[in-house]
């Protein structure tokens, strides 16, 4: 095999692609469980995520830090680990091997693909159009910031919701598709909670972390392998650290669009060249303008586009049949299996497509991307094993704790009614800048739960949605705030 005899060639039992939380959860799991077998980490960024003071909130909450380090951390942990710092450029799935950009080639018994998802731009060629995803995309954003008047943020998901409250001191323009702020992780009630925030001067920051932190090791040079190769997504109290103020003295200020999208991004160039476009005693001073369609068009700084990921899919499809499902994501069965042999898929480059727990769904979150990377390597021993396994308990229902405008946000289960038609009813309780609690109930039994504020009440909420009991007979006094509900149910 003359193949073999070439030193940039070695094969591994098991080989991970990407140093995100996905991959890196993999690879300890594979390290740790089989020491005797040769692991391999390819990863095109410099820097690994690691998951550190992991903790189990309740029976499916958790909480844990994150931490961007260098690879040798893990190296010195898992003596039979293997981290390569490339970009793998192509997949054989034949052959079982992996070609690098740098030329070598890598045979696998079990391969893993962690590579998660890049920002789905509105438009990929223009400068003044941002995304932010690793650390260098959040540095250049905020350089940028430092100097600008006035931003647009385009689209309504965990990314805008994050930015508009965060940046100071420049003028930001929030273009939304939907009626209220924040459709993917609640619903208009709750946006009217948090509304007038974006209103208010922001507070000084006081009240502790409630959610997984998110740390950069400073000290960490961005080196090997370049500014091309894109690092792991950030994630929990990314913006912490860093100042996100702009070149005004303001604190907030935010102009909301609501229902309408990108019309059609132009140039002060474009603008001048085109008499029939006037957007006010500004028009040509700024280096980008966004018309919407809504009728409006705004010049600004730069435009950030937080619309979103697509799966890093590339490199692993040519020649290869994956199956990949609408969303653009790596297919995979309730073994984290792709449609190729051997071939395994974790965190946000996969979607799940086996028949999901009434009360679960995907969301391209960091608590995924551990639960769905630890669960890949579990089964990638199993299977190597011949050891049966059964889907883990945390694909049964959907828990995610996070962090908006400053306070602890708890979703549960169908939170915002996904797929249950009018077959639901909503309990709801709001204290105005203290709590949001919102129920969703079907056939009497709690699906699923919005908790905003310290509301105390994810416990007791989960085991009621975990054991489907039918609520019923209390009908609204569960949620009256005069009954200690953790009693209530002992
Ligand atoms: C700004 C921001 C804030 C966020 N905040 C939160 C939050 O508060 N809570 C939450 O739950 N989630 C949050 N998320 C989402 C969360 O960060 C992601 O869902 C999660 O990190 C995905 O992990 P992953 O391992 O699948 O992918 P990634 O972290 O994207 O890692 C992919 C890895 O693969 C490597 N790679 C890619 N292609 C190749 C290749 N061809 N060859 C070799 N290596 C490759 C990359 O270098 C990287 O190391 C946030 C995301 C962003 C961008
Ligand atoms: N606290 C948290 O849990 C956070 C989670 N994240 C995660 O990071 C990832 C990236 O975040 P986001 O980019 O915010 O993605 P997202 O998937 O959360 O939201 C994308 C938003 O863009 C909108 N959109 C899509 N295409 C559009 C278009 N052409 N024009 C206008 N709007 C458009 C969608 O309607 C949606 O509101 C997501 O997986 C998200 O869940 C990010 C920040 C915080």
């Amino acid at each position: 095999n003359e193949g073999m005899a070439n030193p940039k060639e070695k094969t591994f039992s098991f080989v991970v692609v990407g140093g995100g939380i996905a991959g890196v959860t993999c690879v300890e799991q594979l390290a740790s469980q089989i020491p005797s077998a040769d692991v391999a980490l390819i990863t095109a960024g410099p820097h690994i995520k690691a998951v550190t003071n992991y903790k189990q909130v309740s029976k499916l909450l958790e909480e844990f830090d994150v931490e961007e380090c260098p690879s040798s951390v893990l190296e010195e942990k898992f003596h039979n680990l293997t981290v390569i710092h490339s970009a793998v450029k192509s997949l054989h799935t034949q052959s079982h091997t992996v070609e690098t950009a740098d030329g070598c080639v890598f045979g696998y018994e079990k391969l893993c693909i962690c590579s998660g998802g890049r920002p789905k731009l509105l438009t990929q060629d223009n400068p003044n159009v941002l995304g932010i995803r690793d650390t260098d995309s959040a540095q250049e954003f905020q350089k940028r910031l430092s100097k600008a008047k006035r931003i647009v943020v385009v689209g309504n998901g965990g990314i805008a919701l994050e930015l508009v409250y965060e940046v100071e001191g420049c003028e930001v323009v929030w273009a939304i598709k939907d009626k209220a702020i924040g459709n993917t992780f609640f619903d208009a009630g709750a946006a009217q909670f948090l509304i007038p925030l974006l209103e208010a001067d922001k507070p000084e920051r006081a009240s502790p972390c409630k959610r997984p932190r998110y740390t950069t090791e400073e000290s960490a040079p961005s080196c090997g392998s370049g500014p091309t190769e894109a690092g792991s997504a950030l994630g929990p109290d990314w913006h912490e650290g860093i100042v996100l103020r702009g070149a005004e003295q303001v604190s907030h200020r935010v102009l909301l669009q609501y229902q309408c999208e990108v019309e059609k991004i132009f140039t002060s160039e474009e603008l001048l060249n085109s008499p029939q476009q006037t957007v006010g005693p500004e028009n040509g001073s700024w280096p980008i303008y966004v018309q919407l369609t809504n009728g409006n068009t705004f010049g600004c700084d730069f435009v950030v586009s937080a619309t979103g990921v697509v799966p890093n899919t590339e490199p692993f499809l040519h020649s290869n049949k994956f199956a990949l499902a609408d969303d653009g994501g790596l297919q995979v069965d309730d073994h984290m299996m792709t449609s190729e042999q051997d071939v395994y898929a974790a965190g946000d480059v996969c979607t799940a497509c086996w028949e999901h727990s009434p009360l679960w769904q995907q969301m391209r979150l960091w608590t995924q991307a551990r639960q769905m990377g630890w669960y890949a390597g579990r089964c990638m021993v199993a299977h190597l094993l011949s050891e049966p396994i059964e889907l883990d308990f945390c694909f049964e229902l959907f828990s995610h704790i996070t962090k908006f405008f400053s306070y602890k946000v708890v979703l549960l289960g169908k939170f915002n009614g996904q797929g249950l038609g009018p077959n639901h009813e909503l309990l709801v309780r709001c204290t105005k800048g203290q709590e949001y609690v919102k129920v969703v109930l079907s056939g009497g039994r709690m699906v699923g739960a919005v908790l905003i504020g310290e509301t105390d009440l994810e416990e007791t909420f989960e085991n009621l949605i975990l054991n489907q009991m039918d609520l019923t007979p209390y009908g609204e006094e569960l949620l009256n705030p005069n009954i200690d509900i953790e009693d209530y149910f002992d």
